[in-house]
């Protein structure tokens, strides 16, 4: 197993999620589908409740920026505050959840409204966060060696502490020092990186992150940040230039640090 070094300056390491610490399966075969099958009903449910008219407030909102960038989009996302056939006004949000989700969007608006509905399934304990096994002993030795370890994923905070909060391994959430998601940017752009490197409190050069995409690899390299390629079982395929480019790891126990002592 090739080990690929930490190098000594690393204070952070960033980790995503998909594809990353968790299966893609997961999130494609299970948490996805969730959202799917229930969406109608948690939406009749909730409807009235502040929470969902949030949801939908900011579903709207994204139309919105859609139509001004003029995006191809589901448009009919309307205010239930001023529509009077609320059956109506529902199948038009599901049209659009339905939609956004096909084309796998990664929007603060959708992954909110994602995040609210599996809180119930977790709590329920009708899914469990699934983590590939070499995840949580890696993390607990690079805390041990002084390093911080944060999340940033599409899925919304609320989502990714569920997810590791609920988890196969039990409650996993004290081995993060923090948590982003794309309330901070897109993952592909590297700003993101940057505003996330201020607010660890450290230069860029001093994270290190780890993600199965080649554009967030590629957004965060030219913020500063160091980047390792994580190749997973299901992982999009990477051309020769990518697997030349980057280091790659299979399993996070090829991570060393290197002892500055
Ligand atoms: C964190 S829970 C669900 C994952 C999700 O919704 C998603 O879009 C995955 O994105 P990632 O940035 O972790 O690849
Ligand atoms: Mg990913």
């Amino acid at each position: 197993m090739a080990m690929v070094s930490i190098p000594a300056n690393t204070s952070a390491i960033l980790l995503d999620i998909e594809g990353t610490t968790t299966p893609i399966t997961f999130v494609k075969d299970i948490l996805f589908p969730y959202i799917k099958d229930h969406l109608e009903e948690h939406l009749s449910a909730h409807w009235e409740e502040d929470e969902c008219k949030q949801d939908v407030h900011l579903l709207k909102k994204q139309v919105e920026e859609d139509l001004r960038l003029n995006r191809a989009c589901a448009q009919h996302v309307l205010d239930q505050s001023v529509h009077t056939d609320e059956e109506k006004a529902i199948r038009e949000v599901v049209d659009n959840v339905l939609w956004q989700m096909a084309s796998d969007r990664k929007t603060p608006a959708l992954k909110q409204l994602q995040g609210h509905m599996w809180r119930a399934a977790y709590a329920a304990g009708r899914i469990k966060g699934e983590v590939y096994q070499d995840v949580v002993p890696s993390i607990r030795r690079w805390r041990r060696q002084g390093l911080k370890v944060y999340i940033y994923s599409s899925g919304s905070v609320e989502a990714q502490k569920l997810l590791f909060g609920y988890s196969v391994e039990g409650d996993l959430l004290d081995l993060f020092d923090g948590h982003f998601d794309t309330n901070i940017g897109a993952k592909v752009e590297s700003k993101s990186y940057e505003r996330i490197a201020e607010r660890i409190g450290c230069p860029p050069e001093e994270i290190m992150f780890l993600t199965d995409v080649t554009r967030e690899a590629k957004a965060a390299e030219d913020a500063g940040v160091n980047v390792v390629v994580v190749v997973r079982p299901g992982n999009m395929e990477l051309t020769e230039e990518e697997k030349l480019h980057y280091n790659l790891i299979t399993t996070f126990s090829q991570l060393e640090v290197i002892d500055s002592a």
